[in-house]
Order: C-alpha cells, then structure tokens, then sequence
C-alpha cells in the first residue's frame, strides 16, 4: 500500500492588502501517516479538506513541513509524485479535455505507450474493464453526470497509480450512480483518499479523518469520526 506522510504541513494563502504582507493559515500544521487502503476525509464547507488532497499529488505545496508520498517529497519530485498520485475532481469535465472519452483515455496512456496501435488497444482494454466501452466515441458533453464521472475517473485510474485521490467524487451523482461508483472504487487495487459530504461513503473506508478549521480534530475510525463530525455540526 501507498504510504503519504505529512510532517508540519502548513497552507498559508496571502490575505487582501499590500502584496507579501499577511497571510492566513487555512491548513495545519498537519503531522500524518497514511497507510490505510481506504482514508476518508470529512468536514463542513471550507474546513480544509481539498486543500488537504491537494497536497498530496503537488497541486499545493506546503508553506511549512513537508509532504511524501512513498518516501518521494511533493514539491522537490512533483512530476515522480503526479505519476504515482491521479487526482480526480469533483466536477469531471476539468478532467475531460478532448471531445471523447476513448480520446481521453488514450491521451492519458501516451507516456505508458508511446506506439499509437499499443495505445489503442490499452485504451480498449480500460474503457472495457470501466464498462465504458459503449460510450467511449460518444461527445463527452452529451454523456450524463454519472456516466462523465466514471469517465473521468477510467481516464485517471489508466495509468494504474499507486494512490487515487477523490475530491468530493459522488456530489453530483444520483443514488444509483453513487452505489456504481462505490462498487468501482471496492474492485480498486489503488489506495484511495476521498473527502466527501456524503457520510455512507466516508464510512466505507478503513480510517476517517475529521477537518475543522484547517486542523485534523479527529483521526480514527470512521464510525466514531462520523459520530464526532455530527456532534461538531449540531453545535450551536
Ligand atoms: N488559493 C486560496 N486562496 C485563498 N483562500 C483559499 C484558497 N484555497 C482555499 N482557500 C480557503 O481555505 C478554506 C478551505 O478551503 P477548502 O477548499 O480546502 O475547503 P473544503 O473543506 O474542501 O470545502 P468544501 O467542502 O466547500 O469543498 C476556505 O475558507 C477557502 O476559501
């Protein structure tokens, strides 16, 4: 399994004013081992939680301490760190660039198979093992939400990463989709990282993780973290 280790990791974004004056903490210092195939990742809007995500693949860096993934620093191997770390967003169309999903796929294999007839054939083999193979020459903008969703994510998970980092991956899926996905994300080799509103899947992960305010306030199991998360939110 994929091990990410944070070790004081700070985010400071800059505050309105003269540039290089002040800034705000909005994550951390954050100290953490993550070994777990399934860490889920929960917390009320703007605790943190895609900020958190974001440091794991090099999308942020650290203002302070320092993040890893297999032993591998975030910011001095970013492009090492990206090939072992897919990160998909929740809104899957930032994901899709070109007009299809086969075209996606395969643009996404181009540094696995350099050779064009190898790279078709790899792409066939994901979109068949995803399901997707009816949709695949379909214009990405006419596929459902859902059906862009799983596309989206048969175009990160082709280069078979270590670790698949999900930021809010069921937001605009339908319950049906929802439990397709979670199906999908069970038959996963990969490590998995999720931040999510929706409670269910945060508690089918090994290890919870609860934000508030830019800090971890729980770590532990997911039932108990979901109970502590209720318990935060019900505050007056
Ligand atoms: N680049 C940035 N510049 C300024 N503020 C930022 C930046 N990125 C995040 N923030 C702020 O940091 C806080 C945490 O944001 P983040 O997106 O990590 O929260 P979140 O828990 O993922 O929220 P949500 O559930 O709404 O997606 C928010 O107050 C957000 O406005």
């Amino acid at each position: 399994m994929t091990r990410v280790s944070l070790e004081g990791a700070t985010v400071a974004v800059p505050v309105d004013g003269p540039p290089g004056h002040r800034t705000r903490t909005i994550l951390g210092p954050v100290d953490l081992v993550l070994t777990e195939a399934r860490v889920s990742v929960i917390g009320a809007n703007g605790s943190g939680k895609s900020t958190l995500l974001r440091l794991l693949n090099g999308l942020v860096s650290p203002t302070s301490g320092a993040v890893s993934v297999d032993g591998l620093d975030t910011v001095r191997h970013g492009s090492r760190v990206r090939r072992r770390v897919a990160f998909a967003f929740t809104d899957p169309i930032s994901q899709l660039v070109m007009p299809t999903g086969r075209e996606d796929v395969e643009l996404s294999l181009r540094r696995l198979h350099p050779s064009r007839r190898e790279r078709q054939l790899a792409a066939e083999g994901v979109l068949d093992r995803f399901g997707l193979t009816a949709l695949a020459d379909q214009s990405v903008h006419d596929l459902s939400g859902g059906e862009r969703q799983l596309m989206a994510l048969a175009v990160v998970l082709a280069t078979e990463p270590a670790l698949l980092v999900l930021d809010e991956p069921t937001t605009l899926l339908d319950r049906r989709n929802t439990q397709r996905l979670r199906a999908l994300l069970d038959g996963l080799p990969q490590s998995v990282v999720l931040a999510t509103h929706d409670l269910e899947l945060a508690l089918g992960a090994d290890r919870t993780l609860v934000v508030d305010a830019g800090r971890i306030v729980f770590d532990g199991s997911p039932t108990e973290a979901v109970r502590h998360y209720l318990a935060l939110v019900d505050q007056p």
